[in-house]
C-alpha cells in the first residue's frame, strides 16, 4: 500500500521587530508555489547576530519575545494556513535554526520541512550554527528582497553533496519594507500603516514600542 503524501511545511522563521507585510507576503508566495499545507512563523527566542548588532552605539536592544510573540500572532490570525510556534521562544541560550528545526521535526516526525528566508538571511547562512547540518533537516527556499541580490553560488559549492532541491530561489512581489524601517518610523511618529497588519500597528501603539531607544517597555502581564 502506498503512504500517504506528506505534509509540507513551511517554516518562516525572524526576529519580527516587528512582524511586516514583506514577511506574509513571502510565506504566502512560497506557500503557493510549493504547495504547503501550513506556514509554521517562528519567533526568535535570543537572536545572537542582532544581539551582537545591536549592542553597537546607537542600537537599540531587541523587543521582549513575548511582544514580539504575540505581534506575531495577531498578524497571521486571519489566515487558517498560518500558526506561530514557540519552540525559540521556550528554549533558553541563543537561537539556532539547527534547533527551531530539530524542535520541529520532533513534533513533525512525518513533515517534510520548507525552510523560507529572505535574500539578505541567505547571504550570511555559512556563519550560522552547525550549518553544514541545515540542509539535512529542511528544504530551503530563498525569497528576493530589495536590496540585495537573490544569488547563493556562495554556497553552491558547499552543497555539491546534497540533492539538488535542496536549496531554491523564489522571486516575490518586492516589498521594500523592513523591520528596522518600521521601528524608526514608530520611533519618529511617523505611520507605519499598511506596513504592517493593521493589528500590529494597534499592537505597536497600546504598548508604546519602539518609543525609546532603549528596551525600557516593561514584560507584557496577563489581562
Ligand atoms: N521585505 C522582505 N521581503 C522578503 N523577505 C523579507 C523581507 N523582510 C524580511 N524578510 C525575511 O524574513 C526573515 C525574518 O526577517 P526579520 O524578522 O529579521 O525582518 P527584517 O525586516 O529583516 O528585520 P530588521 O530590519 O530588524 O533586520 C528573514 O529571512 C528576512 O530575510
Ligand atoms: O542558526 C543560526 O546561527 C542563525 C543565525 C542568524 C539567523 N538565524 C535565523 O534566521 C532567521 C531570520 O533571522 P533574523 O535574525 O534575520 O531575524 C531566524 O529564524 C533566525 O533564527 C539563524
Amino acid at each position: 500500500m502506498s503512504g500517504a503524501r506528506r505534509r509540507r511545511i513551511g517554516v518562516m522563521g525572524g526576529t519580527f521587530d516587528p512582524i511586516h507585510n514583506g514577511h506574509l507576503v513571502a510565506a504566502s508566495e512560497v506557500a503557493h508555489r510549493f504547495k504547503l499545507d501550513e506556514v509554521i512563523f517562528v519567533p526568535t527566542g535570543r537572536p545572537w547576530q542582532k544581539d551582537q548588532a545591536e549592542s553597537k552605539p546607537g542600537h537599540r536592544p531587541v523587543s521582549p519575545a513575548e511582544d514580539r510573540y504575540l505581534m506575531t500572532v495577531i498578524a497571521t490570525a486571519s489566515n487558517p494556513q498560518f500558526s506561530v510556534s514557540r519552540v525559540d521562544i521556550e528554549r533558553n541560550g541563543d537561537t539556532y535554526t539547527v534547533d527551531t528545526l530539530r524542535d520541529l521535526r520532533a513534533i513533525l516526525p512525518d513533515a517534510e520541512l520548507f525552510f523560507i528566508t529572505g535574500a539578505d538571511a541567505l547571504e550570511s547562512i555559512l556563519s550560522w550554527q552547525n550549518w553544514e547540518g541545515l540542509f539535512e533537516l529542511a528544504h530551503f527556499i530563498g525569497v528576493s528582497r530589495p536590496g540585495y541580490e537573490l544569488n547563493a553560488t556562495h554556497l553552491a559549492q558547499h552543497l555539491e553533496t546534497l540533492p539538488p532541491d535542496t536549496l531554491q530561489m523564489l522571486e516575490i512581489p518586492a516589498l521594500a519594507i523592513s523591520s528596522t524601517d518600521c521601528r524608526e518610523r514608530a520611533h519618529a511618529g511617523r505611520p507605519v500603516w499598511y506596513l504592517v497588519p493593521d493589528g500590529v500597528v494597534q499592537y505597536i501603539n497600546k504598548r508604546q514600542l519602539y518609543r525609546t531607544r532603549r528596551a525600557s517597555s516593561p514584560g507584557v502581564s496577563a489581562p
